[in-house]
């Protein structure tokens, strides 16, 4: 029999990455043998990236033919099935389990086996996460269809904040219509903060349960992540993704005034609409028409840091504007951690390579004891953890190459024994 493998599927805003495990039990770590993505379905043509056994098969190939979630992953099951040499992956039975990001789980706080019940649940989660949970179920109905004797699992973006304290997770609004509608702080990209916490924490040689963070994440979504001993106790996302730093397309916090001054349909559905899934034009513009699309005409930060370098007055605004929120963030975390602060952390596409952006933060939190090493921050390199501060400095400054699949991946052969179809 061949080994039995782990696949764990993230889509994200703009992208879906894939990665593919061997794993032999739960208490040995599953072992990524390979990497598929396709990135930039907000700022198209979108590209394809593949790498097997550490060695690179396809290098940023673009395909204009995918343009959503469900045809990124159409596309790499393609190219995975259709790679002869990739003898572990010959056939969907070779799949024993399939992990999908789920952004929003509502009060599911454990990775959660995909049934008709759990399915339908998380169905009627999907207004609540508009850029994701459609798109993330549309790939498990897939690989339901295309791969009958795999067991599909939910991983929760959500989570990981189900630690946060009623102070912070609750809206001062009427508590009866908001526990009726569970509408609370749920907050997001938790797996990802799960990985950083662990992966720092070793880095620093602390056990993960005594490790105080301010984590940023950020991506085409972005949020900021206060840990206090391993567990989170704030995070800048809300009820949706939409809350706190602007992304790619979404504005971020504002005045919840706004939308009725921005325009007179807010309220009414969005053509944005899909049978699964219900926006008002109110979510559609703050969602999808919104953030760094809006102000610049793009959602590519790489693209956004280098003109408003060369001076580019939007880009420049994007850019400070991104600034401001995050520091504002870092600031509040910082007093909720009481100054007891082991790193700040960045992490995510625009964390990982913006170095521009690194340097504008570190700068302007300075005060807190924060310092950068200039040169360090160029050129972190590709260890999975980095110390971009200066030496010396009251608070270490790091950068971390997250990986939400692999967090799913160890998670699912830790409790491969619990998971397993009966
Ligand atoms: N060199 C770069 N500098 C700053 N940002 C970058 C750079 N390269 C890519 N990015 C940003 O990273 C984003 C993708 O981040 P990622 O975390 O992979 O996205 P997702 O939210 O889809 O998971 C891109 O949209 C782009 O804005
Ligand atoms: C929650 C979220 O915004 O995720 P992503 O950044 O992957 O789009
Ligand atoms: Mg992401």
């Amino acid at each position: 029999m061949s080994l039995k493998l782990i696949l764990s599927i993230n889509a994200g805003s703009s992208s879906v990455k894939v990665s593919i495990f061997t794993y032999t039990s739960p208490t040995t770590k599953p072992k990524q043998i390979a990497d598929i993505q396709i990135s930039g379905l907000t700022s198209p043509p979108a590209t394809l990236k593949y790498s097997r056994n550490g060695s690179q098969q396809i290098a940023n190939k673009e395909i204009l033919s995918v343009r959503s979630a469900q045809d990124a992953w159409a596309y790499i099951l393609n190219t995975l099935i259709n790679d002869h040499d990739f003898t572990a992956l010959q056939h969907p039975d070779d799949i024993e389990f399939a992990c999908h990001r789920v952004v929003h789980g509502g009060d599911y706080e454990r990775p959660t086996r995909i049934d008709q019940d759990t399915f339908h649940h998380l169905e009627a989660l999907s207004d609540l996460a508009p850029l994701h949970n459609a798109g993330a179920l549309e790939i498990v109905k897939a690989v339901h269809d295309k791969c009958p004797k795999t067991t599909n699992i939910a991983f929760f973006d959500s989570s990981f904040h189900a630690t946060i304290p009623a102070p912070a997770k609750t809206y001062a609004i009427n508590q009866d219509i908001a526990r009726k509608n569970g509408l609370r702080k749920y907050g997001f990209h938790g797996l990802s903060y799960s990985y950083i916490n662990r992966v720092c924490a070793s880095h620093l040689s602390k056990p993960a349960s005594e490790m105080n963070l301010i984590a940023l994440h950020l991506g085409s979504g972005a949020s900021a992540c206060c840990i206090r001993n391993g567990q989170s106790v704030d995070t800048s996302m809300g009820l949706t993704p939409l809350a706190g730093l602007p992304g790619a397309t979404r504005s971020g916090d504002v005045d919840p005034s706004l939308i009725f001054h921005f325009t007179h349909e807010a309220g009414k559905l969005s053509p944005g609409s899909t049978k699964d899934m219900h926006i008002t034009q109110a979510e559609q513009v703050l969602n999808k028409e919104s953030g760094w699309k809006a102000l610049t005409g793009t959602t590519d930060f790489g693209t956004i840091s280098s003109k408003a370098g060369e001076g580019d007055e939007m880009c420049k605004l994007a850019f400070d504007i991104f600034v401001d929120r995050i520091v504002g963030y870092v600031g509040s975390y910082y007093v909720k951690l009481d100054g007891d602060v082991d790193a700040l952390v960045f992490a995510g596409g625009l964390g990982e390579k913006g170095s521009a952006l690194r340097e504008a933060v570190v700068k302007k939190v300075g005060c807190l004891g924060f310092e950068i090493d200039r040169s360090k921050n160029e050129k972190p390199g590709d260890e999975v953890v980095v110390d971009v501060g200066k030496e010396g400095a009251r608070h270490r400054v790091l950068v971390c190459q997250t990986d939400e699949q692999a967090e799913m991946a160890g998670q699912c052969a830790k409790e491969s024994d619990n998971l397993r179809r009966p």
